[in-house]
């Protein structure tokens, strides 16, 4: 996909942990930039924990921050994001965090303060406005959802 929008400018980044590294791309062009847990903590099987980042940072306006998790954790140890993708909004300017939980059935996941625990992807996001109406247009889909087109896998 081109685009014709300029460059969005170098984002601003506070370290409220000055020994934790800034946010990086493992790769150039990578979409996600890196984020490592600030503590060091065990995560038993089935359970959450908020883990702050150790950063804080300034979006500009008509973009979101999204946090996602980090597939090689995922596939390897169920390390996953209860709200994944998170929202960090533009206007934010706290410490990013990270509710991490673990879906592996048994094993505990053991994080180390400074572990890259997710990235974090910037985007243009479009601000519209929305109004109230009595009717709304007529589609195809009308009001069919949740697998009212079909090809879903049978359950059980
Ligand atoms: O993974 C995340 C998700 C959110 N946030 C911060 C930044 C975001 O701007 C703020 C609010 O997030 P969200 O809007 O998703 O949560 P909410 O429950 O709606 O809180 P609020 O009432 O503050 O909007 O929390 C994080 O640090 N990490
Ligand atoms: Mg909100």
């Amino acid at each position: 996909m081109t685009s014709d929008l300029p460059p969005l400018p170098p984002i601003a980044v506070r370290r409220l942990d000055p020994d934790l590294p800034l946010p990086t791309r493992a790769h150039p062009g990578d979409a996600g930039v890196d984020l490592c847990s600030a503590i060091d903590l065990e995560l038993p099987a089935g359970r959450r924990q908020l883990v702050g980042t150790g950063i804080a940072i300034a979006l500009p306006h008509g973009t979101v921050g999204l946090i996602h998790p980090r597939s090689g954790l995922a596939a390897r140890a169920g390390l996953s994001i209860v709200n994944t993708p998170g929202t960090i909004d533009a206007g934010y300017r706290g410490e990013i965090k990270v509710c991490l939980i673990n879906l592996d059935p048994e094993q505990s996941i053991t994080i180390s303060r400074g572990d890259r625990i997710a990235q974090l992807i910037v985007q243009r996001v479009e601000l519209p406005e929305f109004v109230e109406v009595d009717e709304l247009d007529e589609t195809s889909r009308g009001e069919g959802g949740y697998g009212s087109s079909g090809g879903h896998a049978i359950l059980g």
